[in-house]
């Protein structure tokens, strides 16, 4: 069975925009260059739900395998005649690749080609090309839905609505997976493992679209019953109607959400957006002001990346060219900058970052299951005898090497030589990895001393945006009296399209509350220095740490485990703040980063210590830094989920730290 023919389809019957959808204080507007958008039509708080809004229609499928855009385009067309006038209503009202409104954006009418045989809004991994090639020999053949085809119907281009409006993900967002697992089990009074909850589903299943129908049977009135109020409240315990084909693994998703698809893209949004169950989600994740337009990422994993590879992908995929704040400010960087910042990126994409997405990816919260999801087999041993046999090893590298040559992936060595566990082909591919990044340390001094008096620069600027932003905060503290959750760590945010770009949705007028959430001039100097510091901190600190922290040593020149283990735990934390929060709060993330990175140094006992380590004299542990990152952590994830996975969290980070002591 082919994941395409396993994926469930919940078109939804009882009519569009149930009445059970929340849809916050936002406006549809013309935005100038982008076709339409939304605008705040009040002053938001950070953390405050923008919307929680039911599919039009959605296909599931396993892990990995997103169902493509042109299944969903197949299934709507063969489904079309039974859906609801006023499904197919919304369905039609959304804009296509090339309608009037979509021309109206300048990139859309020329991007309308490019977009349309691209992938949707495919967030995480997905590459750009595999939805469509895997559409063509995917798709169901009594659809008679074949590349090419427009796809028309009643006057409506579905391909053309899919490719621009639709939103996929290769996974059920990781934190809202477990927000839905554990709910469902709470909720159920009687089971207590998601198991055993998925077989009680299973009744529900037998078809797909009489359950989906009756799965989602909030009432299409207004002034719902309650059931479609809890639904909305409580998304996650609604019953999927194959639970029994999904439960256990996070699944991957493509569909059509209202109001949702209207959101344009910012490199540096001012919201995040997540899907629960069906339910899409969108909160605010720094204070917007009324009349800014609201933004979300449709990067998914190259969030992190630089400015070149960002507006490659936001081409290739949708046909246009992102012109905000941080775009810009990074095509200012020093063109050296500019391309060591792509190499570094490089190779911490190619070989550190699909360890930690196996980590990320994981439902286990048992560090030993982690280390074994990270080392990439199933069979044990990754983190045992990881200390011995060092010497056999290296031998073994040497002959990897000569079989693979460069780029060893687990995968390939595993496929190659047969003998193998997959823990020790992917330690040898740890070991490669390793020494590519000690090559790459080599480099380093001669390329930071060219570099130094720029990153001075861009160090001072940080500086200067993170004292206004610690004023800011105490401003908002002041006259909020200190409530409010994420608000004080947001506050000081802006939208960047709306602050930097020009060309927004207008400049705002601040709201009822106050001073505090109007823009100033100064915001623009913080945005600059954010970006900088994204880049700087993401790519230059972490990657320089990551490499220094393989060599750590003691006072002595002896290796120090403990100084290594320290560099590690601090740099998985901030690896996994940078992973987890990449969608969210940018100003959160690079005070995040800039905490950790004095713990990286202060952990190398050569500061800059914190505030707290310099009272207490201490210049090596700094356990403070890391406790105040943890709780912008905290914040950020409260902001995004409502309340934080602490034992997956804490699992999966003792598990990060053993594998970098494993291989680093
Ligand atoms: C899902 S739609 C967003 C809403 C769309 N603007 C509309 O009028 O319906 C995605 C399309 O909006 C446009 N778009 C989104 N973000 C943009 C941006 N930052 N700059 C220019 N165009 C953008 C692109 O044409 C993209 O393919």
């Amino acid at each position: 069975m082919t994941p395409e023919e396993r994926v469930s389809i919940a078109l939804y019957f009882n009519g569009t925009a149930p009445a059970s959808d929340i849809v916050g204080p936002v406006v549809e507007r013309e935005i100038q260059g982008k076709g339409r958008g939304l605008v705040a039509t009040r002053g938001l708080v950070a953390g405050e739900l923008v919307m929680a809004v039911r599919p039009l229609a959605v296909l599931h499928g396993p892990q990995d395998a997103m169902p493509s855009p042109d299944s969903l385009v197949a299934h709507l067309r063969s489904h079309w005649p039974q859906l609801p006038p006023a499904t197919r209503r919304a369905i039609a009202a959304m804009h296509g690749a090339g309608s009037a409104a979509a021309a109206g954006s300048g990139a859309g009418a020329a991007g309308a080609g490019a977009a349309a045989a691209a992938a949707p809004r495919v967030s995480w991994s997905a590459p750009a090309a595999a939805p469509a090639a895997a559409a063509a020999a995917a798709a169901p053949p009594s659809s008679g839905s074949g590349s090419g085809s427009t796809a028309m119907v009643d006057g409506v281009d579905l391909r053309s609505v899919v490719s621009y409006n639709a939103y996929g993900d290769e996974y059920e967002d990781l934190a809202a997976a477990d927000l839905r697992r554990s709910s469902s089990s709470s909720s159920s009074s009687s089971s207590s493992s998601s198991s055993s909850s998925s077989s009680s589903s299973s009744s529900s299943s037998s078809s797909s679209a009489g359950a989906a129908s009756g799965g989602s049977g909030s009432g299409s009135g207004p002034g719902s019953a309650a059931g479609g109020t809890d639904t909305t409240t409580t998304p996650h315990q609604r019953p999927h109607p194959h639970a029994e084909e999904v439960e256990g693994v996070v699944r991957s998703h493509v569909g059509l959400w209202p109001h949702f698809s209207r959101l344009n893209h910012s490199c540096a949004p001012n919201c995040v957006h997540y899907v629960v169950g069906d339910t899409m989600v969108v909160r605010a994740v720094q204070a917007i002001p009324e009349g800014s337009e609201l933004t979300v990422s449709y990067l998914g994993r190259d969030d992190l990346a630089p400015a070149q590879v960002r507006q490659a992908a936001l081409g290739a995929r949708y046909g246009f060219a992102c012109g905000c704040g941080r775009c810009a400010t990074e095509r200012q960087l020093p063109e050296e900058l500019r391309e060591l910042l792509l190499q570094l990126h490089e190779r911490a994409r190619g070989d550190l970052a699909p360890r930690f997405e196996r980590l990320l990816a994981s439902t286990s919260t048992d560090p030993e299951d982690l280390l074994r999801a990270a080392a990439g087999g199933s069979g044990g041993g990754a983190g045992a005898g990881a200390a011995d046999g060092e010497e056999e090893e290296d031998e073994a590298d040497e002959e990897a090497e000569g079989q693979h040559g460069g780029g060893v992936t687990p995968t390939a060595v595993s496929a190659g030589t047969g003998g193998l566990t997959a823990a020790e082909a992917a330690k040898r591919a740890l070991k490669k990895a390793q020494q590519q990044l000690h090559a790459a340390q080599e480099q380093w001094p001669a390329l930071l001393a060219a570099l130094e008096p720029r990153l001075e620069e861009a160090a001072r600027q940080l500086h200067l945006a993170l004292r206004e932003l610690q004023e800011d905060d105490e401003g908002v503290e002041e006259e909020d009296g200190g409530g409010g959750g994420g608000a004080q760590a947001g506050a000081a945010g802006q939208s960047g399209t709306a602050a930097a770009g020009g060309g927004g949705a207008g400049s705002g007028s601040g709201s009822g509350s106050g001073g505090a959430l109007e823009p100033r001039p100064a915001m623009t100097r913080v945005q600059t220095a954010q970006a900088a510091a994204y880049q700087l901190l993401e790519l230059l600190h972490l990657h320089a740490e990551l490499m220094a922290s393989a060599t750590a040593t003691g006072p002595g020149g002896a290796p120090s485990p403990a100084r290594a283990a320290a560099a590690s735990s601090a740099l998985q934390a901030c690896w996994h703040v940078l992973d987890a929060i990449s969608r969210g709060s940018e100003v959160q993330v690079f005070q995040a980063c800039k905490l950790l990175n004095d713990a990286l140094l202060a952990a190398r006992g050569r500061g800059p210590a914190s505030p707290a380590t310099k009272a207490s004299g201490s210049a090596s542990a700094a356990p403070e830094p890391v406790r105040e990152a943890a709780a912008l952590l905290g914040q950020s994830m409260l902001a995004r989920y409502g309340r934080l996975r602490g034992r997956h969290l804490s699992a999966m980070t003792q598990a990060a730290i053993r594998v970098s002591k494993d291989f680093f």
